[in-house]
């Protein structure tokens, strides 16, 4: 019996397997987690009720919620071994290379033994990812060991806390608040699949997450908010955006922060972030770079109906916020390390290992040639 079916590239439009997580694009441009639609989550929810919505499958009540962010919060410390990991990681190193290696590391060090202890070790990702980063970062940006057990009441306001020495404003905190919500799960994304395959193969959960941030990093996925700031902080008004992004279309440059693998009109996490990249925008008194992104959209969508996915305005809101680009990428990684181990654990509940078959392109069987004869 024939099993060669031949996927479209890039496998678009094929069943890869089931999720109970996430929907994207099913409504028109729609996104919900586990039945939550996105703009009500980032409207109304702190992004920690969304992490525990996706380990434990349900909405915490305002007792659990609390005990979980307790236990978050209990989890921020860094072990020795993994400080003086980080340590040696040199000042140019990518940040996304640090987080790959940080949790790396944290798997060495704190080994998943069992399938049944996995929420105990996605707790442990989510409270110290911001503290990984950041150590790495004020070490060898600054030069000095932070302490990253903060008293902070969330993992963006951790995160700020640590990477700028002082408790983030109110707006700053309820902008990454509503950004590690918007990006905390998305399906059948590369990255998640990529956890998915490892989970597949019954590895241990920090493997799966390694496997999955090296994927994220790519510009084609995650990196596009860090390439995106690339772009647009070269344009000074949106004239000069307007006459470049024509000038890159002409030379068929890909334009980073535009165009999605599943939506087709809008990507539902734009409108969100766009609204607070404005928001910051007249707070921190811009008057370039967002009329610049702007600009960008406009652009991009009467040229060649292509639309900002999450990560166009999200460059200008992390700028406005004083996050250095580098380390846009890795606030990705903070936040869907939520949605990337819900599926390690939908994987493993209902596991066969993931093993498609490739469409043989290459030469007809030959006989060896020896060395000397070739
Ligand atoms: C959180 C996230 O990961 S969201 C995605 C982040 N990535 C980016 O922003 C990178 C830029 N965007 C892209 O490269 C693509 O749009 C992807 C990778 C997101 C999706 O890729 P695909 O599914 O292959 O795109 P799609 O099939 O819609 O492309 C249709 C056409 O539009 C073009 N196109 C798509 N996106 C862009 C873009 N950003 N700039 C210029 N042209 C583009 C493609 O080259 C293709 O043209 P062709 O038919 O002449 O080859
Ligand atoms: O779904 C995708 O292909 C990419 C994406 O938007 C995400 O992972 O958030």
């Amino acid at each position: 019996m024939s099993t060669k079916v031949l996927a479209g590239a890039g496998l678009r439009g094929q069943v890869a397997g089931q999720t109970a997580l996430c929907t994207v694009g099913q409504t028109g441009s729609g996104l919900t987690y586990c039945g939550y639609d996105i703009s009500e989550l980032a409207e109304k929810a702190q992004f920690e009720e969304v992490s525990f919505l996706l380990s434990r499958g349900e909405l915490p009540t305002t007792g659990e919620l609390a005990e979980y962010k307790a236990k978050l919060k209990s989890l921020r410390g860094l072990p020795q071994a993994l400080k003086t990991v980080l340590e040696n990681i040199p000042k140019d190193a990518h940040p996304m290379d640090v987080m790959r290696t940080g949790c790396s590391m944290l798997g060495n060090l704190e080994m998943e033994n069992d399938f049944s202890e996995a929420n105990d070790a996605i707790d442990r990702m989510v409270a110290v990812f911001p503290s990984i980063i950041c150590y790495w970062y004020r070490f060898t940006h600054d030069g000095v060991r932070i302490e990253t057990q903060t008293d902070d009441d969330s993992v963006g306001a951790h995160f700020l806390t640590l990477l700028h020495d002082k408790a983030p404003s109110e707006l700053f905190a309820q902008v990454m608040n509503v950004s590690l919500i918007l990006y905390a799960e998305h399906e059948f994304n590369a990255s998640t699949f990529t956890g998915r395959v490892c989970a597949s193969t019954l590895s241990d959960i920090h493997s799966c997450v390694t496997g999955a941030i090296g994927t994220l990093r790519g510009p084609l996925h995650g990196g596009a908010n860090e390439a995106a700031m690339d772009m647009i902080e070269n344009f000074t008004s949106a004239d000069q955006a307007e006459q470049e992004v024509m000038g890159m279309l002409e030379r068929k440059d890909k334009i980073m922060g535009f165009g999605h693998a599943i939506y087709r009109e809008s990507d539902p996490r734009n409108v969100i972030i766009k609204k607070w990249s404005e928001k910051l925008a007249a707070e921190v008194g811009d008057d370039v770079l967002y009329p610049v992104s702007v600009r960008c959209e406009e652009v991009m969508w009467r040229e060649k109906k292509l639309f900002c996915n999450a990560d166009f305005f999200h460059a200008s809101a992390y700028h406005f916020m004083d996050i250095p680009t580098k380390l846009f990428t890795p606030i990705f990684v903070m936040s869907r390390v939520t949605g990337w181990t819900a599926h390690v654990k939908e994987q493993r509940a209902n596991n066969r290992i993931i093993r498609p078959s490739a469409d043989y392109t290459g030469p007809d069987a030959r006989s060896y040639t020896p060395i000397e004869s070739r």
